[in-house]
C-alpha cells in the first residue's frame, strides 16, 4: 500500500542516481549530503537487515558492504530492474511497506531511505505496529527522510521552492506525506521505541528507534 507514487519511479529509476549525485538542481539541497545520510543509516544497523524503497540500491550497498545479510523490498519493477544490475546478489522482492512477502529470517533492523513520506500519516502508524511486531526487543528502525519541524517550517520550505521556480520539488513537498518530526516521535513512542532524531540536511533527518524492553506485548 502506498503506492500512489510509483510512476514517478518507474520514469525516474534510470536517471535517479544522477538526481542524487546533484544533477538536478531543484533537488540539489533534499540530496545533499547522500552518502553520509546513508552511511549514517548503515552505521546504526545491525545484525540482518530489511531495506524499503530500495530505488536503485545505493543504501543496500552501504549495508551490504557493512557485511549485514538484507532483504530489500520495493514496488517498482525499473527500480529492481536497475539495483538488481548492480547488486545480483541482493535479495530483492517485489512489495511495499506494508504489504511484503514472508521473511524468511528473524529481522534485527528496519531500514529506509528517501521513502517513508510515500505512506498517508494512517499508513505510517499501520507500518510502525506491524514493525513492532516483527522486531525483537532491541531491535531497530532506521530511516533517512525528509520531515519538517512543524506544519510552518513545511509551508515556508514549499514558498521557498516556488520563490526559486522550483516548482517540481514545490508540487512534491505540497503532494506527497511528509510529516512533522512531532508526529514521528508520537508515533514511535505510542508503541515503546525509544527515537531519536538527527538532522543531516535541510531536508533529511535520521531517524533511530529502538524497541524498547518494556515493550508492549499486544
Ligand atoms: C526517492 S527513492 C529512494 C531510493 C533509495 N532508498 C535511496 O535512498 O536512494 C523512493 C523509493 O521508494 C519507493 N516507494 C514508493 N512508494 C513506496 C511504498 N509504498 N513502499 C515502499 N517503497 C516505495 C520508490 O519506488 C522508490 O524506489
Amino acid at each position: 500500500m502506498g503506492r500512489e507514487f510509483i510512476d514517478i519511479f518507474e520514469d525516474w529509476a534510470k536517471t535517479y542516481d544522477e538526481s542524487v549525485g546533484g544533477n538536478n538542481l531543484e533537488y540539489r539541497e533534499v540530496f545533499e549530503n547522500y552518502e553520509s545520510i546513508l552511511n549514517a543509516v548503515a552505521e546504526n544497523s545491525n545484525g540482518v537487515v530489511l531495506e524499503f524503497g530500495v530505488g536503485t540500491g545505493n543504501l543496500s550497498t552501504k549495508l551490504l558492504q557493512a557485511g549485514h545479510q538484507v532483504v530489500g523490498i520495493e514496488p517498482s519493477k525499473s527500480m529492481r530492474d536497475v539495483a538488481s544490475k548492480k547488486l545480483p546478489n541482493l535479495k530483492l522482492l517485489e512489495g511495499d511497506f506494508l504489504s511484503f512477502p514472508e521473511l524468511p529470517h528473524q529481522v534485527d533492523t528496519i531500514t529506509s531511505t528517501y521513502a517513508f513520506h510515500h505512506l498517508t500519516d494512517v499508513e505510517k502508524e499501520t507500518a510502525i505496529q506491524r514493525y513492532f511486531d516483527i522486531l525483537p526487543i532491541g531491535g531497530k528502525i532506521v530511516f533517512g527522510d525528509t520531515m519538517f519541524k512543524s506544519e510552518e517550517v513545511k509551508e515556508a520550505f514549499i514558498q521557498n521552492a516556488k520563490d526559486k521556480g522550483y516548482n517540481n520539488l514545490a508540487e512534491d513537498l505540497a503532494r506527497e506525506y511528509y510529516p512533522t518530526i512531532e508526529f514521528l516521535r508520537n508515533i514511535f513512542i505510542k508503541f515503546n521505541f525509544d527515537v531519536r532524531f538527527k538532522q543531516m540536511n535541510d531536508f533529511v533527518w535520521l531517524v533511530t528507534a529502538i524497541k524498547s524492553v518494556s515493550a508492549k506485548t499486544n
